[in-house]
Formats: C-alpha cells, sequence, structure tokens
C-alpha cells in the first residue's frame, strides 16, 4: 500500500506526547513522541510533565509546552519521512479531566496562524490562563463536598454523571478556579478538555468537547444526555448558569465523522492535505479500549503514569467507587474505569530504594523484577508464614480515598483473619512484589462483581474442570509498565483471565494507536457501520497482541481470593484512622 490513505492518532499523556501513523489496513507506518521532562524539562519548570504547588495540592501543566511539543512531534514525523500528504484523517486520545481556557482572542488567534511562525508564539493570547489542572491534582476537597451534597448523595451523583466527585474532575476544577482567580474566569470565552484543546489546534477553531470524554467532568448527565443544569448552577454559582453553558458548548454526540478540515497552518508547513479531516479527539482510557477489538469480559489494564483498569458493558451499573463513561464510538455501550494515581510512579519509588542493578545492566527494573518474581504470591513460603499486605500511596489515592503513605499489614494466608499491622518493617526487596499484588488486589476487589465464571472447559493445558472461578477472561495490558515481565506475571496471578495475560505490541503506544484506530473509523466507515464491525473485521492478532502470561493459575488465584476480604478491611481501617486524625 504505497499510496493509500493514512490517518494519524495522538496521545497527549502527562509525560509525552506521541503521535502515530496507521494505514487503512491499520498496519503501522512511522511514530514519533516528545517526552516533555527530556525534550523542555527545565525550561518549563516540569517534573514528570507538571509542576507542582504542594500547598495547596495543585497540580498543572503550562500549556505552552504542550503548543511546543505539537511542532516537536511534526517535525519529527517529518524527520523520519513520514509522508504526510497522506494523512486523510486525525483523532487522538489525551489525559483526561484537565481542562484549558481560551480567550476572547482564541478565535481569531486560532484562525489566523502563519505557517512561518511556531503555534507557542502565535498563540500567546490565546488563553486566559496559561496552566491545565492535571489529573493528579488533589485541590478540590471542598468542591468535591458540595458536588457529593448537590443530588443527595455521592450514590446519585454516580447515578447521574457516572462517578461520584472526584478531585481531578473538570467540574470541581472549574469550580474551585472561578473562585480562586475569577477575573481568569471572567476573561474565559471558552473551557476546553485536552482532548478537545489538541482538535482545537488543528480545526483553527475551538472544537466541541467528545461524548465520552466529557463524562470526567462531573458535569454531564448520562442518562439524561445533556449537562446537567443543577451541577451546572453549583459550578457556576446562582445566576451563572448559562455562561458557564456557553463557555462549556454543545457537546458533540457522534464520535466518527469529520469535525472538519485540517487548518491551513499545518497543510503549508508540513505539507498536509487541504481536506485532511479532524474526527473527535477523546480520553486515553476511551481511546485506549479503541486499540484492539475488545469482548466483554475482557480487561485492558493500563500501566501509564496512573494505573487504570477498563472494560466494556452494556449496562450502565454506577457506583461512588468507580467510574462509568458513555462508551467513545458505540452509543448504548460504556466504559466501566477504575483509576489509581498510584501507578507507575510509586513502582518507580519502590524500585529506586532496591539495591542498584549490577553495572552495566540497561534495565532500570532488572533488580525489582527479580525480587518479585523470586518471592512467593504473598510471601508465604510455608503454612506457619503470614501473608503480607501493603500500599504504597507517595499521592493521596482516588480509590480508596486515602492520604498519602505506606502501610504494611499481615493476615492469616487461610481466611485472611488476624489482620493486624506488621509488627516488623519487612525488607525493601519483599516491597517489590507486594505492591504489584496490592494495585492488582485493589482491581480485583472492586471489578468482582462485573466478571463471571468463564463457561465451558479451559483450554487442553488446564486439567480442571469447567468449573473455575469467576474472572476476566483475557487481560490485555498497554502502557509503559506492560513492557515489564514480573508485572505481567502478577497481575495475572492476582486477576487471573482464563486465556491468559497479553500485551499490545505497541506496549507503551496503545491509546496513540486507539485514536488513530478511531480515524479509520471515522472516515471510512460505511453508513451506520460500527467501530467494533469495522475494526474486527480489518484487526489482525497475530503481530498486535503478544501473550506474557499464564493468567488464571489453578490455586494461586485462589490464594489471593482468601485475602481479598482482609485487604478491603486494612483500607477500611486506614480510611476510619484518619476520619478520626
Ligand atoms: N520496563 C518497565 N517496567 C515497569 N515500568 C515501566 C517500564 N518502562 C516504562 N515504565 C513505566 O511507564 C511509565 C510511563 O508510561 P506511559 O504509558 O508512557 O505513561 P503516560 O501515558 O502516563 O505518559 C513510567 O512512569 C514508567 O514507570
Ligand atoms: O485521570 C485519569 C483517568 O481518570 C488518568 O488515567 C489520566 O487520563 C491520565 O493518564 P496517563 O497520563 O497516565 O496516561
Amino acid at each position: 500500500m504505497t499510496d493509500g490513505p493514512l490517518y494519524l492518532g495522538f496521545d497527549l499523556s502527562t509525560q509525552q506526547l506521541k503521535a502515530i501513523v496507521i494505514q487503512s489496513d491499520l498496519q503501522v507506518v512511522s511514530d514519533a513522541k516528545v517526552d516533555f521532562d527530556q525534550d523542555f524539562g527545565s525550561k518549563y519548570g516540569i517534573k514528570k510533565g507538571v509542576q507542582l504547588n504542594e500547598v495547596e495540592g495543585e497540580v498543572f501543566a503550562p500549556v505552552a509546552m504542550w503548543l511546543e511539543a505539537l511542532d516537536l512531534v511534526l517535525q519529527r514525523l517529518e524527520a523520519k519521512k513520514t509522508p504526510l500528504g497522506r494523512i486523510h484523517g486525525i483523532s487522538g486520545s489525551c489525559q483526561q479531566h484537565g481542562s484549558v481556557y481560551w480567550s476572547r482572542e482564541a478565535e481569531t488567534l486560532l484562525g489566523t496562524l502563519q505557517p512561518d511562525k511556531d503555534l507557542v508564539d502565535q498563540l500567546k493570547g490565546a488563553f486566559s490562563h496559561p496552566f491545565a489542572p492535571n489529573w493528579q491534582d488533589h485541590s478540590t476537597q471542598a468542591e468535591c463536598d458540595q458536588f457529593d451534597d448537590k443530588l443527595g448523595s455521592p450514590e446519585r451523583l454516580a447515578e447521574v454523571t457516572g462517578s461520584s466527585a472526584h478531585h481531578r474532575f473538570t467540574g470541581t476544577q472549574i469550580m474551585r478556579l472561578g473562585r480562586k482567580i475569577p477575573d481568569m474566569y471572567a476573561a474565559t470565552s471558552q473551557v476546553s478538555l485536552v482532548s478537545s484543546f489538541l482538535a482545537s489546534l488543528f480545526l483553527g477553531t475551538v472544537a466541541p468537547m467528545d461524548i465520552s470524554d466529557v463524562c470526567g467532568m462531573n458535569l454531564w448527565d448520562i442518562p439524561g444526555n445533556n449537562w446537567s443544569e443543577p451541577l451546572l448552577e453549583l459550578t457556576a454559582g446562582k445566576g451563572g448558569m448559562a455562561e458557564l453553558r456557553s463557555k462549556l458548548g454543545e457537546v458533540r454526540q457522534d464520535g466518527g465523522g469529520s469535525m472538519g478540515c485540517i487548518s491551513s497552518y499545518f497543510t503549508a508547513r508540513y505539507g498536509f492535505r487541504p481536506d485532511c479531516g479532524i474526527a473527535p479527539f477523546t480520553g486515553d482510557n476511551p481511546a485506549t479500549i479503541l486499540a484492539l477489538p475488545l469482548r466483554p469480559l475482557d480487561v485492558i489494564v493500563s500501566l501509564g503514569t496512573s494505573t487504570t483498569f477498563l472494560m466494556i458493558t452494556p449496562v450502565y451499573k454506577p457506583d461512588p467507587s468507580y467510574h462509568f463513561f458513555n462508551h467513545p464510538t458505540t452509543p448504548g455501550q460504556y466504559m466501566f474505569m477504575l483509576c489509581y494515581k498510584n501507578g507507575g510512579l510509586a513502582r518507580e519509588k519502590v524500585r529506586d530504594v532496591l539495591p542498584p542493578p549490577p553495572a552495566g545492566s540497561s534495565d532500570p527494573w532488572e533488580n525489582f523484577n527479580k525480587y518479585a518474581l523470586q518471592m512467593p504470591p504473598l510471601d508465604v513460603a510455608s503454612a506457619s508464614d503470614r501473608a503480607k499486605l501493603g500500599l504504597y500511596f507517595y499521592l493521596p489515592e482516588i480509590v480508596p480515598n486515602i492520604r498519602a503513605g505506606t502501610w504494611r499489614y499481615t493476615c492469616n494466608p487461610a481466611d485472611g483473619t488476624a489482620l493486624a499491622e506488621a509488627d516488623a518493617p519487612w525488607p525493601v526487596e519483599t516491597d517489590a512484589r507486594v505492591i504489584i499484588e496490592s494495585q492488582a488486589l485493589s482491581m480485583r476487589l472492586r471489578s468482582q462483581k462485573l466478571v463471571e465464571a468463564p463457561a465451558g472447559d479451559r483450554s487442553s493445558s488446564s486439567s480442571s474442570s469447567s468449573i473455575l472461578p469467576a474472572q476476566p477472561r483475557r487481560i490485555y495490558l498497554v502502557g509503559g509498565g506492560s513492557l515489564n515481565p514480573a508485572i505481567a506475571r502478577v497481575m495475572g496471578d492476582v486477576l487471573g483471565g482464563v486465556d491468559g495475560v497479553y500485551k499490545l505490541d505497541v506496549g507503551g503506544n496503545a491509546c496513540a494507536l486507539g485514536g488513530a484506530y478511531k480515524a479509520v473509523w471515522a472516515f471510512e466507515r460505511a453508513p451506520g457501520e460500527t467501530f467494533d464491525e469495522l475494526i474486527g473485521r480489518r484487526w489482525k492478532e497475530e503481530g498486535a497482541i503478544q501473550k506474557v502470561g499464564d493468567g488464571y493459575r489453578a490455586g494461586i488465584f485462589e490464594q489471593y481470593g482468601n485475602v481479598l476480604g482482609a485487604f478491603g478491611d486494612m483500607e477500611e481501617r486506614i480510611l476510619k484512622e484518619a476520619r478520626n486524625t
């Protein structure tokens, strides 16, 4: 296919901007990335992609850095001789919940960009606020309390918006910034999510929000398919509802199709075709479920900066302890999500206090993996050993909503009884496996009602009968951490997966790939053709995924089941302690 159409998918996540170019048959032809810390850390004063105001719990990213990153990633694609002139459509995925505040000059500036100057220099006046709150922000407890109360209870808020109140959700963030910097709010013409912000740069006008990503705001009434008026009023204050509604704009209902053609800035500067279409961009988690034809009972665990656990379901069953979103392409389907702040960076913290890998090793995870794999599940080597459980939160966690800290407990491995705080510190080497087990136990605890006992016999490799415990069918690992064999092994040990654990061969690029697949579907779909139908026909398992673990291993999965209740009790105890202090 040397002259067929190409499609471009982006991923604007916490630490990087990635771009991936594919053909209509979904083959990858090129990719490039900008790493914010490596490429311009000192210039923007960021660490791991963000700036912090620790006193107030604020975490935010400079919008100018993203503008600079977009020009740079396109230059890198060009340098790789990517035929940008063959790209027919663009879509993408972006970190969720972040918000960008446009000034009154934004539309004019976006519509008159000159190709001989950089975006960052020309769009200086396009923003009423130079920063976008990041999903790790935890400055909004007071606003969360008001959101949880507004409709009567956190349960009711979850029924309406798919989630109870969360620090990072955009409604609480807008409410806080509007009160903290009222002049900025007044000077804001429109508010974008990170996904609609990136789409806007390509469109040359402010793009509408996406039907899936809008569910990460605590403002969108999912069953009512509209903005929630009481929640808009809470965010903007009495009398401010109409103004806020106009700043948020209409939400685009169709996840596919074209929102318009690419801005002349990109055609003149990078050689894009003038008729290259811009499809709606979505959140990174909704895009991840588009990176492969996901079936019900399949699970994706995304091991990026955050750890997320994703499933699709036709049943809308919200609960305050997890999130429901509209599916990004398929009306009537939903995405179930658990999200943890203490994902990749927490594992790095544990890794960094271990003895360093041997001189000459090119893998910073070598020792972490060695210790994680040599330790038996829960560190129970003999009948007299107690099971070890831990929580490693260097940031306040989302679920459970526990403050930053580290806790180490033990219990009886047979039934989780006699749960108690560990009476002596255990060696740092032990933490390597315990932190992965802890992250996986939390996911298993909260998703157990969504999985079922597998129907029929397992493959011939197993001698066990058809009666297997309820568990996922396949576990797909994506994101940076999916490259790690020890993490894959422990995730499978705890979560099961009757068909095994797989990693996407594009590893850390899954959401960019999901964005590119979304672009293919958006522009090549026949009338009425769903994403699953189109992508399902073109997707070839071979070469796209790789089996990296057995998943369900009889006996081991049950060992973790025995302590699941104790794990929940440990969280409860720590939560109670925090309430009493
Ligand atoms: N071999 C590895 N083992 C474990 N973790 C890894 C490995 N390689 C990368 N990571 C983790 O992946 C994270 C970045 O993943 P990525 O999906 O690119 O993040 P994001 O999309 O949030 O920017 C890093 O925080 C790093 O800890
Ligand atoms: O807050 C959430 C989901 O609710 C995060 O998953 C963000 O969407 C950021 O993701 P990464 O930067 O880790 O990819």
